[in-house]
C-alpha cells in the first residue's frame, strides 16, 4: 500500500467533481456550523469524549476540531469498522496511538461480544477517572461521540444502548439513533442510556467535516468510505481510485481459485443474479485482468490501461449492458463502490502509517 499513496497521486486522479470542487467549503453548510458550535461547546461538560474514526482511514478520519483542546486523558480514539480494515494494519495504528498517549480502541459496532467488552472497557476507564479526580459519590457520567460523518457514531450508540446493563424499560423500545448508509444524517446531539448505578449516558452528535479538506488524497479517501455525499464525487473516478489500490494490494491474490472455475461454473455465475454470485463474478473478473496484465503496475499509462480493461470486463460481471458507455460505466462504478464498501472486496486500510511513508 505504500506505494499506492504516490502513484495515485502521480495518476492525478480526482474524485471531487470539477463543479464541486471549485467552490471552497461545499459541505460545510450553516447546518454543519450550528451542530460543530454546538458540540465545541459542549466538549469541556462532559467527563469523556470518545472520537470515533474509520479503521480504513485511521488519520485521514480524524476530528480535526478536537486539536482546539489540549490533548486529555479524557480522550479515547475509537476505530469503528475493524471488520473492513486490514487487521495487522490496525494493530500497528493502535501501537501508533498508544506511543503518542492515545487511547485507541477498535471495534465492529455490529458486534455483540465487541461492545460488551467496550463497555467493561469504558466502566473500567471511568472508575480510574473518578479515582483520579476525586469524584468517586458522583452518580452520573456523560460521555460524547464525536466525528465526521458516517463513521458509526450512530450504530455504535445504539449497540452501547441496547448492550448496556439498564432496565427493558429504560432502553425505550422505540429509542435508536438513525443509522444510515449516506452521511450526515444524524442532524442533533441526542443522549441514549447505557449503564445504571452508577448511570452513564453517552451523547451522539452529528458528523462533522472541517470547512475546507486541502488535500485531494484525503478528499479521495474520504469519499471512497462514504464520508463526503456521493453527489459531490465523480463515480467513476472513485472506482478508479479503488482499483489502482485493489490493483497494488495483495487482496486479490485469495481469488485465484474462483478465476480458474471451468466455463460452465462460470456460466451458470453469469446466469444467476444473487448477491453472492455477482460477489464471486467481480472477483474473478477482477483476478482474470491483474493475472493476464503484461504491463507495469507502476507506470501510470499501463495502471490506466489495466484498470479500463477491468471496467470493460465488469460490464459482463455486473451484467451491465448499454449503449453509452459512460452511462455502462458510471453503472458499473457505483456498483463497485458498494461492494467495497460492505467488504466485499477485500480489507485495507487506506492510510499509511507515518513512519513508514516513503
Ligand atoms: N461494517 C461495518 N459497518 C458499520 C459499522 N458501524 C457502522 N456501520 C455502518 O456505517 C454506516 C454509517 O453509520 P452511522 O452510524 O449512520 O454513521 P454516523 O457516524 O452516525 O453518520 P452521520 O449521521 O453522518 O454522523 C451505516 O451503514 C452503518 O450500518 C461497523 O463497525 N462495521
Amino acid at each position: 500500500m505504500v506505494g499506492t499513496t504516490s502513484f495515485v497521486k502521480k495518476l492525478g486522479i480526482s474524485v471531487m467533481k470539477v463543479s464541486e470542487s471549485k467552490s471552497s467549503s461545499w459541505w460545510y453548510n450553516h447546518h454543519m456550523r450550528a451542530a460543530s458550535r454546538a458540540i465545541l461547546e459542549r466538549i469541556p461538560l462532559v467527563d469523556l469524549v470518545l472520537e470515533v474514526r474509520d479503521a480504513r482511514i485511521p488519520m485521514s478520519s480524524e476530528y480535526a476540531q478536537l486539536r482546539k483542546f489540549p490533548s486529555s486523558s479524557k480522550n479515547i480514539i475509537v476505530l469503528n469498522k475493524m471488520d473492513l480494515a486490514s487487521h495487522s494494519k490496525t494493530k500497528e495504528w493502535m501501537e501508533y496511538f498508544k506511543e503518542l498517549n492515545y487511547i485507541p480502541y477498535a471495534i465492529n459496532s455490529h458486534n455483540k461480544d465487541n461492545i460488551k467488552e467496550f463497555l467493561n472497557f469504558l466502566q473500567a476507564r471511568i472508575r480510574d477517572i473518578r479515582r483520579s479526580t476525586d469524584s468517586s459519590n458522583t452518580q452520573t457520567t456523560t460521555i460524547m461521540l464525536v466525528g465526521i460523518p458516517n463513521v458509526g457514531k450512530s450504530a455504535f450508540a445504539n449497540s452501547l444502548h441496547q448492550i448496556g446493563r439498564i432496565s427493558a424499560t429504560e432502553k425505550g423500545k422505540l429509542k435508536h439513533a438513525t443509522v444510515s448508509p449516506h452521511p450526515g444524517e444524524t442532524k442533533n446531539i441526542t443522549s441514549f442510556k447505557i449503564a445504571s448505578n452508577p448511570n452513564i449516558y453517552i451523547l451522539d452528535t452529528p458528523g462533522i467535516l472541517p470547512p475546507e479538506i486541502l488535500d485531494a488524497e484525503i478528499s479521495s479517501k474520504l469519499a471512497l468510505t462514504g464520508a463526503l455525499i456521493d453527489s459531490v464525487v465523480d463515480q467513476s473516478m472513485l472506482a478508479h481510485y479503488f482499483l489502482s489500490i485493489l490493483n497494488f494490494s495483495d487482496e486479490y491474490k485469495k481469488w485465484k481459485n474462483i478465476s480458474t472455475m471451468d466455463k460452465k461454473e462460470n456460466q451458470i455465475i453469469n446466469d444467476d443474479h444473487t448477491q453472492d454470485c455477482v460477489v464471486q463474478s467481480v472477483r474473478g473478473a477482477l483476478f482474470q485482468e491483474i493475472a493476464s496484465f503484461k504491463g507495469k503496475m507502476k507506470d501510470e499509462k499501463d495502471m490506466i490501461q489495466l484498470i479500463e480493461a477491468q471496467f470493460t470486463t465488469l460490464r459482463k460481471a455486473f451484467n451491465v449492458s448499454l449503449d453509452s458507455f459512460e452511462d455502462a460505466n458510471s453503472i458499473v462504478a457505483t456498483k463497485l463502490i458498494n461492494l467495497y464498501r460492505t467488504g466485499r472486496l477485500g480489507h485495507y486500510t487506506l492510510d499509511t502509517l507515518p513512519r513508514t511513508c516513503e
